[in-house]
């Protein structure tokens, strides 16, 4: 049998386990391949007895998920408190959430699993509790480390032909110019190259490269980061074949005729990666993490606590995260 899915619960406060229990609940109509929870199975119980969903929760492991599907969600539960607590975050469920995470990349990595997708966490709670990664990306990446190398993670954010990528992620506004190097964006630009090529299926992939700066610094006049390290960094990067073009203006760049020319945009901070696909397709992106040994995706929503408990969370970027998932590991086209 081949291998499952590894779905990480998330937040336990918000809207990805309503979500991986509703896709669950249409397993059959919707032709999902087997995927196994890591997370805690009595809290997954509560939850889905609050949704009206009637479905049973087995424990169980990878080996074991494929024969249990069919009748059972299988979880991998792990040891810890895990309150119900719709929009109502709790520190305390930290080391499950953070476990889980850890635990599905450990089953991947050892091909137990086949790709990871990840339910949305709440990056404040796990800060309360000690976690000391931005986000999922850079955590997966350290859990990925071989010999003490850790990968470059890169985040994607992609739909159908619209595929962006923050250069700098989670970090303050007021950091982005420093963080803004040229060895950053060349790491980055052979990261997205091979990973198109490789994950996407891309012959030769097209990358825009977009400006920091308004109207791409306007020739030096406002900024002179376009000039002085992006195009070299682009420069450096064509030199070792890689087809990307910039800087370009980012305002004009997301028009969409100019960016259909492209297989992905290299944009230089999160909200100008992250305004474009949202604004497009907020209900079908999904996040996917470049750079590592393994396939992770997920939904491209946070926790949405005001939906959490609800019922009322739309399941179709999660949905897209599986598929996704399947397509990356060859078992759907
Ligand atoms: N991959 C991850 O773990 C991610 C985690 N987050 C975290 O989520 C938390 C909340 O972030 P926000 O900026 O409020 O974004 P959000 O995506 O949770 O919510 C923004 C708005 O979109 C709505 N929304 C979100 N998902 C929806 C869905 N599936 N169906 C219908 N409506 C939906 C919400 O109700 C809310 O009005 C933060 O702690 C953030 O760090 C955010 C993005 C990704
Ligand atoms: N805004 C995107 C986001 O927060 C996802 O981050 P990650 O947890 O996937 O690193």
């Amino acid at each position: 049998m081949p291998a499952p899915l590894a779905v990480t619960m998330g937040e336990p406060a918000g809207i990805g386990p309503d979500l991986l229990l509703g896709l669950y609940a249409q397993r059959e109509e919707r032709g999902l391949s087997p995927f196994v929870v890591f997370g805690h199975a009595d809290f997954l119980r509560a939850r889905a007895a609050r949704l009206g969903l009637d479905l049973l929760i087995e424990e169980a492991t990878p080996a074991s998920a494929g024969a249990v599907f069919a009748r059972a969600l299988p979880v991998v539960s792990l040891a810890g408190t895990v309150e119900d607590t719709p929009g109502r975050p709790d520190e305390q469920a930290a080391p499950v959430v953070i476990g889980a995470i850890a635990q599905a990349v450990e089953a991947t990595l050892a091909g137990h699993c086949r790709a990871v997708v990840t339910a949305p966490i709440h990056k404040g709670a796990l800060y309360a509790a000690g976690f000391r990664h931005p986000g999922h990306t850079e955590f997966l990446a350290d859990l990925c480390a071989l010999d003490g190398v850790v990968p470059l993670p890169v985040m994607m954010l992609a739909h159908e032909d619209l595929r962006t990528v923050p250069l700098t992620i989670h970090v303050p506004i007021s950091d982005v110019p420093r963080l803004v190097t040229g060895d950053l964006i060349v790491d980055t630009l052979r990261v997205m190259a091979r990973d198109l090529v490789g994950r996407f299926g891309i012959a030769s992939p097209r990358i825009a490269v977009a400006g920091l700066n308004p109207h791409a610094g306007e020739g030096g006049s406002i900024g002179r980061e376009d000039m002085d390290i992006i195009a070299p960094a682009i420069g450096a990067a064509r030199a070792e074949g890689i087809d990307a073009v910039g800087p370009l203006p980012g305002d004009t760049l997301f028009y969409p005729p100019h960016w259909r020319q492209y297989d992905a945009v290299l944009a230089m901070y999160h909200d100008q990666a992250l305004i474009p696909i949202k604004t497009v397709a907020f209900d079908a992106g999904v996040n996917v993490t470049l750079g590592l040994p393994i396939v992770r995706i997920s939904p491209d929503h946070g926790t949405a606590f005001d939906l959490a408990g609800t019922g009322r969370a739309s399941s179709s970027s999660f949905a897209a995260a599986l598929a996704m998932a399947d397509q990356m590991t060859g078992r759907k086209s």
